[in-house]
Protein backbone atom coordinates (compact mmCIF):
# COMPACT_ATOMS: atom_id res chain seq x y z
CA UNK A 1 0.00 0.00 0.00
CA UNK A 2 1.13 3.41 -0.59
CA UNK A 3 1.88 5.96 1.92
CA UNK A 4 0.53 9.01 -0.52
CA UNK A 5 -1.47 11.40 0.45
CA UNK A 6 -4.82 10.64 -0.81
CA UNK A 7 -6.12 13.65 -3.31
CA UNK A 8 -9.41 15.41 -1.61
CA UNK A 9 -12.11 16.26 -4.43
CA UNK A 10 -14.29 19.08 -2.92
CA UNK A 11 -17.43 19.65 -5.39
CA UNK A 12 -20.73 21.06 -4.45
CA UNK A 13 -22.73 23.84 -6.08
CA UNK A 14 -21.68 27.18 -7.02
CA UNK A 15 -22.34 29.56 -4.05
CA UNK A 16 -22.02 26.22 -1.60
CA UNK A 17 -18.92 27.61 0.03
CA UNK A 18 -15.97 25.37 -1.66
CA UNK A 19 -13.77 28.71 -2.23
CA UNK A 20 -14.49 29.80 1.38
CA UNK A 21 -13.45 26.58 2.99
CA UNK A 22 -10.24 25.64 0.66
CA UNK A 23 -9.20 28.70 1.45
CA UNK A 24 -9.70 28.65 4.87
CA UNK A 25 -7.16 25.47 5.72
CA UNK A 26 -4.93 26.55 3.04
CA UNK A 27 -4.38 29.64 5.56
CA UNK A 28 -4.53 27.28 8.66
CA UNK A 29 -2.45 24.39 6.89
CA UNK A 30 -0.09 26.11 4.30
CA UNK A 31 2.49 22.89 4.48
CA UNK A 32 -0.09 20.07 4.13
CA UNK A 33 -2.65 20.78 1.38
CA UNK A 34 -1.61 21.98 -2.15
CA UNK A 35 -3.45 22.56 -5.30
CA UNK A 36 -2.30 21.17 -9.18
CA UNK A 37 -0.77 22.91 -11.08
CA UNK A 38 -2.95 23.71 -14.29
CA UNK A 39 -1.92 23.42 -18.09
CA UNK A 40 -2.68 26.18 -20.39
CA UNK A 41 -1.50 27.12 -23.72
CA UNK A 42 -1.63 31.26 -23.02
CA UNK A 43 1.94 32.36 -23.26
CA UNK A 44 3.76 32.88 -19.46
CA UNK A 45 2.55 36.48 -18.25
CA UNK A 46 5.75 38.62 -16.52
CA UNK A 47 7.52 36.23 -14.28
CA UNK A 48 5.48 33.36 -14.56
CA UNK A 49 6.99 29.93 -14.85
CA UNK A 50 6.75 26.91 -16.18
CA UNK A 51 5.47 24.13 -13.68
CA UNK A 52 5.17 26.56 -11.40
CA UNK A 53 1.85 29.10 -12.32
CA UNK A 54 1.26 26.97 -14.95
CA UNK A 55 2.18 23.76 -17.13
CA UNK A 56 2.80 26.45 -20.55
CA UNK A 57 2.27 23.74 -23.55
CA UNK A 58 1.32 24.00 -26.90
CA UNK A 59 -2.13 23.70 -28.65
CA UNK A 60 -0.71 20.43 -30.65
CA UNK A 61 0.86 19.13 -26.68
CA UNK A 62 -2.66 20.08 -24.87
CA UNK A 63 -4.75 18.51 -27.34
CA UNK A 64 -2.39 14.98 -27.24
CA UNK A 65 -3.21 15.15 -23.87
CA UNK A 66 -6.59 15.15 -24.49
CA UNK A 67 -6.53 12.34 -26.49
CA UNK A 68 -4.87 10.52 -24.23
CA UNK A 69 -7.52 10.82 -21.64
CA UNK A 70 -4.70 12.70 -19.69
CA UNK A 71 -7.06 15.22 -18.28
CA UNK A 72 -9.89 15.69 -15.57
CA UNK A 73 -11.52 18.68 -16.59
CA UNK A 74 -10.57 21.04 -19.79
CA UNK A 75 -12.40 23.98 -21.08
CA UNK A 76 -11.15 27.02 -23.31
CA UNK A 77 -11.31 30.83 -22.17
CA UNK A 78 -11.30 32.80 -24.99
CA UNK A 79 -8.79 31.56 -27.60
CA UNK A 80 -6.82 29.28 -24.88
CA UNK A 81 -7.27 25.93 -23.23
CA UNK A 82 -6.97 25.35 -19.59
CA UNK A 83 -7.02 21.96 -17.90
CA UNK A 84 -6.12 20.29 -14.64
CA UNK A 85 -4.04 16.73 -15.66
CA UNK A 86 -4.11 13.69 -13.75
CA UNK A 87 -0.49 13.91 -14.01
CA UNK A 88 -0.52 17.18 -12.03
CA UNK A 89 -2.67 15.75 -9.54
CA UNK A 90 -0.25 12.46 -9.16
CA UNK A 91 2.42 15.18 -8.56
CA UNK A 92 0.79 17.12 -5.63
CA UNK A 93 1.09 13.49 -4.03
CA UNK A 94 4.29 12.43 -4.83
CA UNK A 95 5.86 15.40 -2.99
CA UNK A 96 4.15 14.50 -0.39
CA UNK A 97 0.94 17.15 0.55
CA UNK A 98 -2.83 16.44 0.07
CA UNK A 99 -4.16 17.59 -3.48
CA UNK A 100 -7.25 19.92 -3.46
CA UNK A 101 -9.64 19.35 -6.25
CA UNK A 102 -12.61 22.00 -6.56
CA UNK A 103 -14.45 20.51 -9.27
CA UNK A 104 -17.75 20.37 -10.30
CA UNK A 105 -19.99 17.21 -11.16
CA UNK A 106 -18.46 16.28 -14.58
CA UNK A 107 -15.29 16.34 -12.99
CA UNK A 108 -15.93 14.19 -10.04
CA UNK A 109 -17.02 11.52 -12.76
CA UNK A 110 -13.81 12.04 -14.42
CA UNK A 111 -11.80 11.22 -11.30
CA UNK A 112 -13.88 8.42 -10.22
CA UNK A 113 -12.80 6.94 -13.90
CA UNK A 114 -8.74 7.31 -12.97
CA UNK A 115 -6.33 5.64 -10.64
CA UNK A 116 -6.37 8.27 -8.33
CA UNK A 117 -7.97 6.92 -5.44
CA UNK A 118 -9.28 10.36 -4.00
CA UNK A 119 -11.94 11.25 -1.58
CA UNK A 120 -14.66 12.61 -2.20
CA UNK A 121 -16.50 15.61 0.00
CA UNK A 122 -19.68 17.26 -1.19
CA UNK A 123 -20.40 20.74 0.04
CA UNK A 124 -24.29 21.45 0.64
CA UNK A 125 -26.07 24.67 0.88
CA UNK A 126 -28.81 24.30 3.66
CA UNK A 127 -31.48 24.97 0.82
CA UNK A 128 -31.88 26.81 -2.87
CA UNK A 129 -33.62 29.39 -0.99
CA UNK A 130 -30.04 30.07 1.18
CA UNK A 131 -27.96 29.34 -1.81
CA UNK A 132 -29.47 31.81 -3.91
CA UNK A 133 -29.09 34.48 -1.09
CA UNK A 134 -25.52 33.51 -0.76
CA UNK A 135 -24.74 34.37 -4.48
CA UNK A 136 -26.89 37.39 -4.15
CA UNK A 137 -25.02 38.74 -1.36
CA UNK A 138 -21.71 37.21 -3.06
CA UNK A 139 -22.20 40.27 -5.13
CA UNK A 140 -20.13 38.72 -8.11
CA UNK A 141 -22.58 36.93 -10.20
CA UNK A 142 -24.89 38.44 -13.09
CA UNK A 143 -29.09 37.84 -12.02
CA UNK A 144 -28.89 35.49 -15.37
CA UNK A 145 -25.39 33.64 -14.00
CA UNK A 146 -27.41 33.49 -10.64
CA UNK A 147 -30.42 31.53 -12.48
CA UNK A 148 -28.08 29.60 -14.32
CA UNK A 149 -26.21 28.40 -11.22
CA UNK A 150 -29.30 27.28 -9.33
CA UNK A 151 -30.74 25.25 -12.06
CA UNK A 152 -27.12 23.43 -11.92
CA UNK A 153 -27.48 23.35 -8.28
CA UNK A 154 -30.21 21.24 -8.05
CA UNK A 155 -28.79 18.71 -10.44
CA UNK A 156 -26.04 18.61 -8.61
CA UNK A 157 -27.21 17.85 -5.39
CA UNK A 158 -29.36 15.22 -7.26
CA UNK A 159 -26.43 13.83 -8.29
CA UNK A 160 -24.72 13.74 -4.59
CA UNK A 161 -27.81 12.01 -3.28
CA UNK A 162 -26.66 8.52 -4.78
CA UNK A 163 -25.10 6.16 -2.79
CA UNK A 164 -21.75 5.99 -2.72
CA UNK A 165 -20.74 9.10 -4.79
CA UNK A 166 -19.32 11.29 -2.35
CA UNK A 167 -17.28 9.61 1.41
CA UNK A 168 -19.10 13.05 3.03
CA UNK A 169 -21.80 15.27 2.75
CA UNK A 170 -21.42 18.61 4.68
CA UNK A 171 -24.40 20.77 5.00
CA UNK A 172 -22.87 23.88 5.17
CA UNK A 173 -25.71 25.68 7.48
CA UNK A 174 -23.73 27.78 10.25
CA UNK A 175 -20.37 28.50 8.76
CA UNK A 176 -18.13 27.34 12.55
CA UNK A 177 -19.62 23.95 12.34
CA UNK A 178 -19.46 23.33 9.09
CA UNK A 179 -15.59 24.76 9.03
CA UNK A 180 -15.08 21.54 11.56
CA UNK A 181 -16.28 18.70 9.49
CA UNK A 182 -14.44 20.08 6.69
CA UNK A 183 -10.99 20.57 8.56
CA UNK A 184 -12.23 16.98 10.17
CA UNK A 185 -12.53 14.99 6.66
CA UNK A 186 -9.06 16.89 5.26
CA UNK A 187 -7.22 16.04 8.31
CA UNK A 188 -8.45 12.11 9.87
CA UNK A 189 -6.41 12.49 12.47
CA UNK A 190 -7.73 14.73 15.87
CA UNK A 191 -3.97 15.37 17.03
CA UNK A 192 -2.74 16.96 13.59
CA UNK A 193 -6.24 19.31 13.94
CA UNK A 194 -5.24 23.26 14.73
CA UNK A 195 -9.33 23.14 16.66
N1 LIG B 1 -21.99 28.94 6.24
C1 LIG B 1 -22.10 30.11 5.60
N2 LIG B 1 -22.92 31.05 6.09
C2 LIG B 1 -23.06 32.23 5.46
N3 LIG B 1 -22.43 32.58 4.32
C3 LIG B 1 -21.60 31.68 3.77
C4 LIG B 1 -21.40 30.40 4.38
N4 LIG B 1 -20.52 29.71 3.61
C5 LIG B 1 -20.21 30.52 2.57
N5 LIG B 1 -20.85 31.69 2.66
C6 LIG B 1 -20.80 32.83 1.70
O1 LIG B 1 -21.47 32.36 0.53
C7 LIG B 1 -20.84 32.88 -0.65
C8 LIG B 1 -20.45 31.72 -1.56
O2 LIG B 1 -19.38 31.00 -0.99
P1 LIG B 1 -18.09 30.58 -1.87
O3 LIG B 1 -17.70 31.70 -2.77
O4 LIG B 1 -17.09 30.02 -0.92
O5 LIG B 1 -18.75 29.40 -2.75
P2 LIG B 1 -18.10 28.44 -3.87
O6 LIG B 1 -18.67 27.09 -3.63
O7 LIG B 1 -16.62 28.56 -3.82
O8 LIG B 1 -18.66 29.04 -5.23
P3 LIG B 1 -18.03 28.95 -6.74
O9 LIG B 1 -18.12 27.52 -7.15
O10 LIG B 1 -18.96 29.82 -7.54
O11 LIG B 1 -16.64 29.47 -6.67
C9 LIG B 1 -19.65 33.72 -0.18
O12 LIG B 1 -20.03 35.08 -0.19
C10 LIG B 1 -19.40 33.20 1.25
O13 LIG B 1 -18.83 34.20 2.06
Amino acid sequence: MSSKPRPIVVSGPSGGGKSTMITRLHKDYPDRFSLSVSHTTRAPRGSEKDGLEYNFVTKDAFKKLVDENGFIEHAQFGSNLYGTSVQAVKDVANQGRTCILDIEMEGVKQVKKTDLNARFLFLQPPSVEVLEKRLRGRGTDKEEAIQERLKQAEKEIEYAKMPGVHDQIIVNDDLEQAWKEFEAFCIPDEKDRKS
